[in-house]
């Protein structure tokens, strides 16, 4: 796999450079929102700063949120533009279309040393479209923008938590120009690396936490994860699928109806290895304001909502995790971004820092509440910018993104 500095060593002034980034960040819900949590967009700047410095002009790609194809203010990626500015120093130009004709003439207008970034690539039904055709003309559109490789294009993947989807800008395109690994998704290989018993075995009890709202994309990693991990904790929004099926009145909580007998056939072929919480917190409705209850699992109220965990199960999760000698954390145990519902999270983190040996988080959301929370991030072994990705890495799955990086 050809990496950025192979890309750098051999030269980038004057050539357009286009860099898929992950600057999936949450944004506050104001009429002009604000990056809340700028993780993901610290952990994409050595790049850009060094592709920048070495004279490249520089095509930023992106995403943000899960859009359908057309675009929505909501999803636009202009506050990111705005605090990825500011984190650089430097000006950011940003195209409000993607491979249109706004992009094409900012593309063609950029000199050495100058950022564009596009607007959301989501935005385009090519993007995420699962016929090949279509994905590969929107690869083909987004890959002109720096003028083809005969005209010194080339790409550079350092979106690491987008490496398990097979996107247009994460998959097609580097078939389309010489293409280079970022150093992101190489530090990121890097230490999960270690979670897999590539580089030696994984020292056990290996104790993987679940947890928030994606919860068809995670129910598929927990039957592969099985057989690997010494226990599974299951928090988050996905723990009510696993909860019906255990025959309890779930309420209105977020509820995978078809996932239901899957987790039954999980939860009986798995002994006693995956942990459920005993008690949750509910609510009538998802709002800061609502009154709230803590209650039995057995007893959560049909009008109502689970949006944490209660305090039993974080004792319960702590104590398997006081004995775990390697731990990998994706998803929040509940809503963390209210307050009511942020103990939960906030508990199984601060367990999770009390666990011997190697501690990965992973997840946009897992380290936003991290550093939300107030809790030292020095104190996690590694804080992972993918939580998907990471999950699927970690499956043994092969990410798609990274594959097409080690072709020739
Ligand atoms: N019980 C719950 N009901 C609804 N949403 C939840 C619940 N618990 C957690 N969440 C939400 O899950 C989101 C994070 O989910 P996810 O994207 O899967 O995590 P990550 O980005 O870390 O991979 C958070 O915004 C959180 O509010
Ligand atoms: O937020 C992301 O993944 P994550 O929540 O699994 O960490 C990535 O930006 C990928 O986004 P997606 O899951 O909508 O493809």
């Amino acid at each position: 796999m050809r990496t950025l500095d192979d890309l750098i060593k051999v030269g980038v002034r004057g050539r357009r450079v286009l860099v898929r980034s992950d600057l999936n960040v949450p944004l506050s819900k104001h009429d002009t929102p604000t990056v809340t949590d700028d993780g993901r967009i610290r952990a994409s700047l050595p790049v850009l700063v060094r592709l920048l410095e070495a004279g490249a002009r520089v095509i930023v790609t992106a995403h943000l949120g899960r859009p359908k194809g057309a675009p929505e203010d909501k999803y636009s990626l202009r506050p990111v533009a705005d605090r990825l500015a500011q984190l650089l120093g430097r000006p950011v130009q940003f195209a409000l279309d993607t491979v249109g004709e706004s992009a094409r003439l900012m593309a063609d207008g950029l000199s050495d040393g100058e950022l564009l970034l596009l607007e959301n690539v989501r935005f385009n039904p090519g993007e995420t479209s699962k016929n090949d055709a279509e994905r590969a003309e929107f690869a083909t559109a987004l890959a002109l923008l720096t003028g083809g490789e005969e005209d010194g294009g080339a790409y550079v993947d350092d979106a690491f938590g987008a490496v398990h989807r097979a996107h247009a800008s994460v998959y097609d395109v580097a078939k389309l120009l010489p293409h280079y690994c970022g150093d992101l998704v190489r530090d990121e290989l890097a230490v999960l690396q270690r979670l897999t018993g590539e580089a030696g075995d994984v020292e056990r009890p290996y104790v993987v936490v679940l947890g928030g709202s994606k919860v068809s994309d995670k129910l598929a990693v927990i039957e592969a994860l099985l057989p690997k991990v010494d226990r599974l904790l299951v928090g988050g929004g996905m723990c009510f699928t696993f909860l019906k099926s255990q025959g309890y009145e779930v309420g209105k909580s977020l509820l995978e109806a078809d996932q239901v007998d899957t987790c039954a056939r999980l939860l009986a072929e798995s002994g006693d290895k995956i942990v459920l919480p005993s008690d949750v917190v509910v609510a009538p409705e998802f709002s800061a304001d609502a009154p709230v209850l803590t209650v039995p699992v057995s007893q959560m109220p049909a009008d109502q909502l689970g949006l944490d965990i209660g305090p039993d199960s974080v004792a319960a999760f702590a104590r398997v995790l006081h004995e775990a000698t390697t731990v990998f954390w994706n998803g929040p145990m509940g809503v963390f971004e209210l307050a009511p519902f942020a103990a939960g999270t906030k508990g199984v983190a601060e367990a999770v820092t009390g666990a011997r040996g190697l501690t990965v988080v992973g997840g946009g959301d897992s380290a936003a509440a991290v550093r939300a929370l107030g809790i030292d991030e020095n104190l996690f072994g590694h804080i992972s910018t993918g939580g998907g990705a990471s999950l699927e890495y970690l499956e043994g799955k092969t990410l798609p993104g990274v594959a097409v990086l080690s072709e020739s």
